[in-house]
């Protein structure tokens, strides 16, 4: 067995498609182990900072994304500055396109720029290599879904599910030697999660999402419309699979019609119903499946998961996991994973060939 290398204090910094702010969080790490998580934080966006993202959404390759990137640069270092203990931090910007099959995968800000001015070694660009590769480029939380249900001591096999602007599902054996073994671990994006909600309630009311579910509480699920829904192509795919943020433009067309409640009910189930569908392709049915991701504070999704699924549906604290920070946690873990030289994604993660590890490392 291959020598273990030194724990470090990780930062790891995720600005997701919510387009809401940037987290940030301390993990002591081996890259295998997780030893200790640290003090975390969150910076949030101002209204134009999010005006000024969501306008860049989907224009990569520029011109044009100057003032983007300054709004990405800019709150990543306000941010990570004050944390100064950190040894290493792993960066993951913010996704702007994302096509592995197409114009590749893009994620927003210069690692080697924060390397600069936080004096500290930056690991960036997690992506691209897998995309190179031939792999989805995404998800990558899985290698960290793998190091926490592991630190759980779970007995059986369980599933970890991001509710955030995408889903996404990762069924781990928590028996499996390494996240790159075969069989260790099964992750890909189910579908919609938050997103396509949030960008209606947007357009109709000039809110940024449904708190606590609580228009979807008031609403009815139209049938026909789910039913439309279930029958795109992407769910009869076979997994690995990801999705960009606006892949499912469709859900809005199927609600158009409907009033505010019924939309916010009807987009609801749709989510909710990617992730039945997901589970379908677990290996082994998980014993439970913890939510984090935003979409875990919202009661009414996870009422409709519950309704819909075999396995106890838990918020990741129930397992004494910080959903708010879950995937912070994962680029600090990713980011030691690259320092030592450890893959960070493999075939049943991304489709990849082989087990890779993407990342470029920046020195100040
Ligand atoms: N109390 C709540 N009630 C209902 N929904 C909520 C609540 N809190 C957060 N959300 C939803 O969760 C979203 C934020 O989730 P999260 O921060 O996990 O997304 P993200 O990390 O940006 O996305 P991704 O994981 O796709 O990159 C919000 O935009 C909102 O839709
Ligand atoms: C390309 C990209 O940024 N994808 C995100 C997005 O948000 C959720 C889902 O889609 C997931 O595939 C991924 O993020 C998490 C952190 C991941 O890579 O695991």
């Amino acid at each position: 067995m291959a020598r273990r290398q030194e724990p470090i204090w990780a930062l790891g910094a995720m600005s997701g498609t919510s387009l809401d702010g940037v987290d940030a969080a301390l993990v002591l790490t081996d890259g295998v182990t997780v030893f200790e998580r640290g003090r975390s934080d969150y910076r949030p966006y101002s209204d134009d900072e999010t005006r000024v993202l969501r306008a860049a959404l989907g224009r990569w390759p520029g011109p044009g994304l100057e003032a983007a990137q300054e709004v990405i640069e800019r709150a990543h270092l306000e941010l990570l500055s004050q944390f100064p203990e950190a040894e290493l931090v792993g960066f993951h910007g913010q996704t702007l396109a994302h096509e592995p099959r197409g114009r590749g995968t893009h994620q927003l800000g210069d690692g080697a720029a924060l390397a600069q001015a936080l004096g500290r070694p930056v690991v960036w660009d997690f992506r691209s290599t897998d995309v190179e590769l031939g792999g989805e480029g995404a998800p990558l939380a899985p290698f960290y879904h793998w190091a926490c249900a592991r630190g759980l001591g779970a007995s059986g096999p369980l599933a970890i599910l991001n509710l955030g602007g995408v889903g996404n599902l990762t069924w781990v054996d928590p028996a499996s030697e390494a996240p790159e073994a075969p069989g260790a671990l099964l992750a890909f994006d189910t579908g919609p999660a938050n997103a396509p909600l949030n960008d209606l309630l947007s357009e109709r009311r000039g809110l940024s999402y449904d708190r606590d579910g609580a228009l979807a509480a008031e609403g009815q699920v139209v049938d026909g419309a789910l039913e439309l829904f279930l029958e795109e192509g992407y769910f009869l795919k076979m997994p690995p699979k990801s999705l960009d943020r606006d892949d499912f433009s469709v859900m809005l067309d199927l609600v158009r019609e409907l009033d505010d409640a019924d939309a916010a009910a009807t987009m609801t189930a749709m989510a909710a119903a990617a992730v039945m569908r997901g589970v379908e392709h677990c290996p082994t049915p998980p014993e439970r499946l913890l939510v984090t991701g935003g979409g875990r504070k919202n009661p009414v999704m996870m009422a409709m998961l519950a309704a819909g699924l075999d396995c106890p549906v838990v918020p990741v604290e129930e397992a004494g996991l910080d959903g708010d920070m879950l995937e912070a946690e994962a680029f600090a873990y990713l980011a030691v994973r690259v320092l030592y030289g450890l893959p960070t994604s493999c075939p049943t993660t991304t489709g990849v060939g082989a087990a890779v590890g993407g990342g470029e490392i920046s020195r100040p």
